[in-house]
């Protein structure tokens, strides 16, 4: 198929443009980075303007004006969009022929274009022929990502503690209360550790407050690296860590908080540092308002500093757990 095959129908649409105030004004509606018309009679021709190939990278004398050439260029699934939405406009005029869809670019890249059309009907009503006009809206697009990336980056600062990366109080006891609303549902237990690093306060002082840092860091990746991958760690101030065990009952936490004690002392304890450990256990009751959930959760934890307070006094390096400070 050579260009002057097609010729006919831009020879028809500068007829078309010279006669219909209607189509010019359609035309005017908007900045257009391409036009394209389609003999609907004959499917496989497709006028397309030189500023569409351009925009895709191609040599405009390159093209044959055949549907194929654009169909082969669209991202599949909004080409599908694109066909749907045009047989519901030929079937319905008042159905809008107007999407945003994407084209591979000849580099590579991906380009965002507005395709807006509107079907040109014979008398009887049937549409013979399409005109379209194609806006480029890739850096609007951009812009958009741009910002939706950035939106992100703030919620993850928001919720994440700047030293270690962990999740800070604020996202921890966000979660912790959804854990709370799952436990009373699905009545199946979990547990919280809340970790103190030992006598930081001397470590501080001897070593620094950056070695201090660093070694916050450290301990913050040693409990995530035992942790269950279902658990969350968290940094809530300080030296002060906090492990929420989903579904670990009782006796599970207690293996836990022993092995977060042993894996610091193990990895760090040479370097002088050591945690203790406080340990609680939440049963749900089958019963619970759920407007008391907030102060439900803040109780768990509340119960586990306290049973961390325990484990310092009798010594530190060592865990304790409430309600029965069951140390073994
Ligand atoms: N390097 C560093 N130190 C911090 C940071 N936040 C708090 N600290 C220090 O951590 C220490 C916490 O000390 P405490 O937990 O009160 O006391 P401790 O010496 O650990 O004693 P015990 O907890 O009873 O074992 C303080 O000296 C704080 O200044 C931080 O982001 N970086």
């Amino acid at each position: 198929m050579s260009q002057d095959n097609a010729h006919y129908l831009k020879t028809e649409l500068y007829t078309l443009l010279n006669q219909e105030s209607e189509i010019f004004e359609f035309l005017q509606a908007g900045s257009l980075d391409g036009l394209w018309y389609w003999d609907l009679e004959n499917p496989t021709h497709e006028w397309m303007s030189p500023k569409f190939w351009t925009l895709l990278g191609y040599d405009p004398t390159e093209k044959q004006h055949l549907a194929a050439e654009w169909q082969e260029l669209i991202f599949p699934e909004d080409l599908q969009v694109a066909l749907n939405n045009f047989k519901q406009h030929c079937q319905d005029p008042l159905h809008p022929y107007d999407q945003v869809v994407r084209y591979r670019h000849k580099n590579g890249s991906t380009v965002w274009v507005r395709c807006r059309g509107i079907a040109i009907r014979d008398s009887s009503g049937k549409p013979v022929r399409m005109l379209g006009a194609h806006n480029d809206v890739t850096a609007l697009k951009q812009t958009e990502e741009a910002l939706r990336r950035k939106n992100l980056e703030l919620e993850q600062l928001a919720l994440r503690d700047p030293l270690t990366s962990l999740y800070n109080r604020r996202a921890f006891s966000e979660l912790l209360e959804k854990e709370l609303a799952r436990s009373i549902r699905y009545q199946t237990p979990f547990s919280v550790a809340v970790i103190n690093v030992d006598n930081f306060k001397t470590f501080n002082r001897n070593q620094g407050f950056q070695a201090g840092d660093q070694m916050l860091y450290s301990v913050s990746k040693t409990l995530l690296s035992v942790a269950r991958h279902s658990d969350t760690v968290a940094r809530l101030a300080g030296d002060e860590f906090i492990i929420l065990m989903c579904q670990a009952s009782l006796r599970e936490s207690k293996i836990a908080g022993e092995r977060y004690r042993t894996s610091i002392e193990q990895l760090l304890g040479q370097r002088g540092i050591t945690v203790s450990v406080g340990l609680s256990s939440f049963t749900a009751p089958s019963n619970v308002n759920s407007a008391l959930l907030s102060q439900l959760s803040e109780g768990v934890v509340t119960q586990a500093s306290r049973a961390l307070d325990g484990a310092k006094a009798s010594g530190k390096n060592r865990y304790a757990i409430l309600p029965t400070d069951t140390q073994s």
